[in-house]
């Protein structure tokens, strides 16, 4: 089925004044978190700051939250992740790594669909905090004739934090839109098996170039507040599962791989065990050598090259550790492309065929 050319304009009765109206097209918007413009106080202000205000990251009334927000936190933490920034930052194209990701996986992306729908797609990205917003990428989507928008936050599990604020942004960027377009959200993609593969072929690569090959894979996820788990959000469950998945595709036992959390925030209980804890722990019960990947991640970013390639790789040292093998993100993998590509296609059925 071809998309259907955009028919509001009927010349017949339009008064010659009419806007004009661009050929219609599908809107394929891929969605990540966002990252600070630049690793200065101030930027890192801007940025920690409207992350840390959204409700659906931290549920504190905002009577209490915001003077600790921004009279405390938002004093010192620029400062020390600022550093952590500066030490991962893409210096020759002045970003961060998830934004120069970002932009290759859509270049990418837009290749692959390109070379199946044609012009009748138009594929770019956004981000949930920061730049280059939501609201503006939708606005530019409408204006370049899109009247229906698939929205993707590149999240593999689902977690109120990430994938459901990405959605209300851009339900509230639909909000402004005079003429909206019809809209879907692509749903987690954390049991598909074209992610479970990427994921598998990038651990396999990995092991192929170790030579000592590591006594265990930790599965290092983004933690959240335990609490979110009682109160229904999924997240937990969908990385559990996707670890399965894995173990199933790589034909191992539990002896062999292992999921925690990581990146704990305040002083409430997280998701556990620690990933920072749970590698001095394994270094301590004598497995000396690890690997560990970050599947909930669809790019590189601070949590992983700083987070987890430095200060998790500093604790399983400390505690004994021999051997510490960061495996990299599926980011512009060919593998990862086929995947989104794929879960993308399956989102459009009915709308393009
Ligand atoms: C404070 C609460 C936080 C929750 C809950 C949270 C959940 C969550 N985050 C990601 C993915 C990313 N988080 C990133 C950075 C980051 N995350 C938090 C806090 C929470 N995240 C902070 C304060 C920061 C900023 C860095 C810092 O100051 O420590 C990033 C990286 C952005 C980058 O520019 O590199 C990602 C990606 C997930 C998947 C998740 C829950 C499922
Ligand atoms: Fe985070
Ligand atoms: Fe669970």
């Amino acid at each position: 089925m071809q998309h259907q050319p955009n028919s509001a304009k009927c010349p017949a009765h339009a008064p010659s004044d009419h806007p004009a109206l661009p050929p219609a097209r599908i809107g394929i918007l891929l969605a990540n978190l966002g990252t600070p413009d630049h690793y200065d106080y101030w930027s890192m202000r801007r940025y920690l700051g409207e992350f840390l205000s959204d409700r659906r990251v931290i549920d504190y009334s905002p009577w209490l939250w915001q003077p600790l927000l921004q009279l405390v936190i938002l004093t010192k933490r620029p400062f020390t992740s600022g550093a952590a920034y500066k030490s991962i930052w893409n210096h020759d194209k002045g970003e961060s790594p998830l934004m120069t990701i970002t932009k290759d996986q859509t270049a990418k992306i837009t290749e692959t669909l390109k070379a199946r729908y044609g012009d009748d797609v138009m594929v770019d990205f956004c981000m949930r905090y920061g730049n280059p917003s939501t609201k503006s990428k939708v606005r530019a989507m409408v204006e370049a004739g899109c009247d229906k928008i698939l929205f993707f936050p590149l999240y593999p599990q689902y977690a109120g934090a990430t994938s459901a604020t990405a959605n209300d942004a851009f339900f509230a960027a639909l909000m402004e839109e005079k003429w909206q377009p019809t809209s879907r959200t692509v749903p987690p993609y954390f049991d598909h098996p074209l992610y479970i593969e990427a994921l598998a072929q990038s651990i396999e690569r990995a092991y192929a170039d170790i030579a000592d090959r590591p006594d265990i894979l930790v599965c290092s996820y983004h933690g959240v507040p335990k609490r979110y788990l009682m109160e229904g959000d999924p997240y937990h469950c969908q990385c559990q599962k996707t670890t399965r998945l894995l173990k199933e595709r790589l034909g191992w036992d539990d002896t062999q791989i292992t999921t925690t959390f990581q990146s704990r925030f305040g002083p409430e209980e997280w998701l556990q065990p620690y990933t920072v804890e749970e590698v001095a722990r394994l270094a301590e019960a004598g497995k000396k050598k690890i690997a560990v990947c970050a599947p909930a991640f669809s790019a590189d970013c601070i949590e992983t090259l700083e987070e987890i390639n430095e200060e998790i790789r500093e604790s399983f040292e400390e505690a004994g550790g021999e051997q510490f093998t960061y495996i990299p993100c599926l980011n512009d993998e060919d593998a990862h492309i086929t995947a989104l590509s794929a879960v993308i296609e399956e989102n459009l059925k009915g709308w393009i065929d």
